[in-house]
């Protein structure tokens, strides 16, 4: 594109600009917040926070969703003080985002017994009346949750459940102290820094060019299927990765492969899904499944899934009777790729 090609132009780059020039100033501001102590500790004085209760989101219900509350610190003092708790607690919070206004958010677990507050952690039904919302499980709300805020209490969720469970250090066994911000947590006796840990989990639509190969694990809910998912081994590409688990779960080889997406899973324990597209060799498509890993695994022809995908709710599928199983919900990756693939099936070859 030109730079000199006219007013409307100009006016995009300006947007452009505008647009990237927001979320530097806010990427940096958070990047700051997250290393040095002193300008998180003020930014909490006007920031909002998100409240757990073992590792469950206080969150209010209105109408078809659920909305999660957000209090100043004010407010959370306030309510601290009602409980006869001091506010010894907000050292636990951790820091998960920030608005383009650089209004901070943290996120701060009530439930939890950490070593900032042994023997604090608040009654559940005594708070919920309190707050006006009640604790629920992240599993039961986040597809009920508007997509900024189920993002928000992902990241908050695997943040506090990594906190709570590195309390000591691996190699002193003295208790680790968390920075502010909680990006990290320090041994005192030996300097060793832990960081959040991820766990990628590479998940692969294989086609064989006309069908698409769905799988179902035993701990599945009933009916659903979705594509290859698995674990990456220390030392492995994710390229290596697809190629293990697809030997592994469904004995086939993968000829071509197509990075697609990415994105934070919580559950069980929160992953990185790395998503990707995948094409077996010709004439190689006969399944091998791995029952100690998979309950059933089949191809499926590109009508079939288009149906599913159209009514892609277990109780319609029941009424109807008609639609054997049903897929991944919008916001799981899964469902991105199965969509992608219906949508328009292409693949490159796989790197040597
Ligand atoms: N967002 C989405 O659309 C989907 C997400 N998933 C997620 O993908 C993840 C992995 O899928 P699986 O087929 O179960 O993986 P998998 O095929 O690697 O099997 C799980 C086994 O891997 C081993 N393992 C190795 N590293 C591990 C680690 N860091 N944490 C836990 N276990 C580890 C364990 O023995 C475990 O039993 C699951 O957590 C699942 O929730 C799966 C399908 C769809
Ligand atoms: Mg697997």
């Amino acid at each position: 594109m030109s730079l000199y090609c006219g007013t409307a132009c100009r006016r995009k780059i300006f947007w452009c600009y505008r647009l990237l020039s927001t979320y530097v100033t806010k990427t940096r501001y958070l990047c700051e917040l997250k290393e040095d102590d002193d300008a998180c500790k003020k930014a909490q004085q006007t920031g909002a926070f998100y409240l757990f209760h073992n590792l469950a989101p206080l969150l209010q219900k209105s109408e078809h969703q659920y909305l999660a509350p957000q209090h100043s610190l004010l407010e959370l003092e306030r309510l601290l003080s009602k409980f006869g708790q001091d506010s010894q607690i907000l050292e636990d919070s951790v820091l998960i985002g920030c608005s383009e206004e650089q209004e901070a958010w943290f996120a701060l677990d009530l439930g939890l017994n950490s070593s900032s507050s042994i023997n604090a952690s608040l009654q559940k039904a005594e708070i919920e009346t309190a707050l006006q919302g009640s604790f629920i499980k992240l599993t039961k709300a986040l597809f009920e949750l508007n997509v900024k805020d189920a993002s928000l209490l992902s990241t908050a969720q695997a943040l506090l459940r990594w906190h709570d469970a590195h309390q000591f250090c691996s190699r002193s066994g003295q208790p680790t102290k968390k920075n502010v911000s909680g990006s990290k947590r320090v041994c005192p006796s030996n300097n060793i820094i832990y960081y959040p840990q991820v766990a990628p989990v590479v998940i692969t639509l294989v086609s064989d060019g006309t069908r698409c190969l769905l799988v179902r694990q035993s701990s599945f809910p009933k009916g659903m299927y979705s594509a290859l998912a698995g674990f990456c081994d220390i030392g492995e590409s994710l390229e290596e990765t697809v190629r293990r688990e697809i030997a592994e779960e469904v004995g086939l080889e993968v000829d071509r492969l197509h990075y697609s997406a990415s994105q934070h899973w919580p559950f069980p324990n929160s992953t990185l899904m790395i998503a990707c597209h995948a094409t077996v060799k010709p004439g190689q498509t006969e399944l091998q499944v791995n029952l100690r890993e998979l309950e059933a695994a089949a191809w499926f022809s590109r009508d079939e899934v288009a149906t599913v995908l159209r009514r892609n709710n277990p109780s319609n599928q029941q009424q109807s009777g008609a639609v054997p199983f049903w897929l991944p919900p919008k916001l799981a990756i899964a469902h991105q790729l199965i969509k992608e693939w219906v949508e328009k099936p292409t693949c490159s070859p796989l790197p040597a």
